[in-house]
């Protein structure tokens, strides 16, 4: 008997197990019914629509387009009315733009139809410990309207929105200069990724001073990159371009990111390698930027350790083993920061780069030398500028944006002298800055004289310190090779 009822346990535990199964089927199954009744129901009896904008889509890390218009349009036209505001100061205090505060309505009227626009949002109760996303307040606008505009409002009424909220956008878009956080102080990374000025820069081409026959060279190819939007698409390259500008400091090249900035009306991203964790980080950088922009990274050679990828590539030239991108990545990953050579390579040209569009990237260096070639072979670094010491034709930009004057008995002297000497722009546009009331434009030209010959005197003693050390070295060299003879014999 005993044996008999031991094969109750399991046929027991089986059957509850199903039941279990078929009452939560049966649970949500009615639940689910239950629900979609009662929003039948309530369809009935509530005679309007309700059309919800998120700023943010949980399957895309981009803020989205519709919500920046739909905030533009409503900040526009909601100001006078909406009892609550948010203010934000632009342009250095001159103006304050406002815009809908949360959980604030406002009504808006269209061809005679009325909508009623909220704005609010969601603050998750669950709190993921593995996602940052999860634990943001996410904002949204909602419209509401009756059921028989509905046909109107979301083919005619939400065209006009987005419509109006571009041309705001164009008409008082403020071009900023963006640098990168901090991962580490990435809480809920897409408020803080990057942060941003407005850039007011005032560089242009023409306070640039640099030989015109490069400077136009480069205004024209700028040109034709920004109205080649269809012939990238036809050749299947994502629309992109990348400069690298090189030379000594202070020979203009931050100037030139300015004057670029400024020709193109474009923002700029400010890179700062340093402050990227590693590869994932920096894609979610890239894809944070938006189109018309210039991601600039300075100092490349300094941001990533290639000097010492070099020592180590010609140590490893002896074995030829090893291969330089991994050894690259050893190097970055002893430094603390995991971004790698590859990892930028894939940034500049990879798959990931083809998300935006109309971007420049550009690096700055004064060691060319000291990059590794795969990262400015052309297609990744389309054109390469050099900025160089200051020659006769800079020096007359630099006198005519500083002084005024477009000739001069002393410029003969001077472009003489420029000839002779290297000396930066940045030193010459120095000298010829007037420091009070009484220095004239030839006491200006006399004192950029005078820094000719000290440069002049500085590189000659130099010169001759270099050849003494040499002869020395020399002397000696030739010394322990007649001992080693004399050895030798
Ligand atoms: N080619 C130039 N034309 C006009 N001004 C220049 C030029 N080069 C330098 N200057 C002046 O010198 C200053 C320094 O120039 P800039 O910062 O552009 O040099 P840089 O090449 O970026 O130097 P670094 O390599 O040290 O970053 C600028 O404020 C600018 O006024
Ligand atoms: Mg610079």
């Amino acid at each position: 008997m005993i044996g008999d009822m031991s094969h109750f346990g399991p046929i027991f535990a089986v059957c509850m197990f199903i039941y279990a199964v078929f009452r939560q089927w049966f649970h949500d199954q009615f639940h689910g019914h239950v629900e979609m009744y009662g929003h039948k129901l309530f369809g009935y009896v509530y005679p309007y629509v309700q059309i919800t904008f998120h700023e943010y889509h949980a399957e895309f890390f981009e803020r989205s387009k519709a919500y920046a218009d739909i905030e533009r349009y409503l900040s526009a036209s909601s100001s006078n009315r909406a009892k609550r505001l948010k203010a934000n100061v632009v342009k250095d205090c001159e103006s304050v733009v406002l815009s809908m505060d949360d959980y604030e309505e406002v009504t808006d009227e269209f061809n005679g139809v009325k909508i009623w626009w909220s704005a609010s949002k969601t603050i998750p109760e669950q709190r993921s410990l593995f996602s940052v996303r999860d634990d943001e307040e996410r904002r949204f606008y909602r419209l509401t309207c009756h059921r028989r505009h509905r046909d109107f409002v979301t083919n005619v009424y939400l065209k006009h929105v987005l419509d109006e909220g571009k041309a705001i956008a164009v008409k008082t878009r403020q071009r900023k200069l963006y640098t990168n956080n901090k991962s580490e102080n990435w809480h809920g990374y897409k408020k803080t990724i990057w942060s941003h000025i407005v850039f007011e820069h005032p560089a242009t081409f023409d306070t640039l001073a640099m030989d015109p026959k490069k400077k136009k060279d480069i205004l024209d190819d700028l040109m034709t990159f920004t109205k080649s939007k269809d012939y990238y698409k036809k050749v299947g390259k994502s629309w992109k371009r990348g400069y690298l500008l090189y030379g000594p400091p202070g020979t203009g090249k931050s100037s030139m990111i300015a004057a670029m900035a400024n020709f193109l009306e474009y923002d700029i991203y400010d890179l700062e390698l340093a402050s990227v964790n590693d590869n994932t980080d920096l894609r979610k950088l890239l894809i944070e930027t938006s189109s018309k922009s210039i991601i600039v990274i300075e100092d490349i050679d300094c941001s990533l350790d290639l000097t010492g990828q070099r020592k180590e590539k010609q140590e490893d030239d002896k074995d030829n083993k090893k291969d330089p991108i991994k050894e690259m990545e050893k190097m970055t990953k002893k430094k603390g920061s995991e971004v790698t050579l590859s990892g930028l390579l894939n940034f500049i040209d990879g798959l990931w780069s083809a998300c935006g569009s109309e971007r420049l990237v550009v690096f700055t260096t004064n060691h060319i030398e000291k990059l590794d070639r795969a990262l400015i072979r052309r297609g990744r670094m389309d054109k390469h500028i050099e900025m160089s010491y200051c020659c006769f034709e800079t020096f007359k930009v630099l006198a005519k944006n500083y002084l005024g004057v477009e000739t001069h008995e002393l410029f003969a002297t001077i472009g003489q002298m420029l000839g002779e000497t290297d000396m930066t722009p940045a030193d010459v546009a120095e000298s010829l800055m007037p420091k009070s009331d009484e220095e004239d434009v030839e006491i200006c030209l006399k004192k950029l004289i005078k820094c000719l010959e000290d440069a002049k005197e500085v590189a000659r003693v130099k010169a001759q310190e270099d050849a003494r050390v040499k002869a020395e070295e020399g002397n000696k060299v030739g010394k322990d090779g007649e001992k080693e003879q004399a050895s030798d014999a």
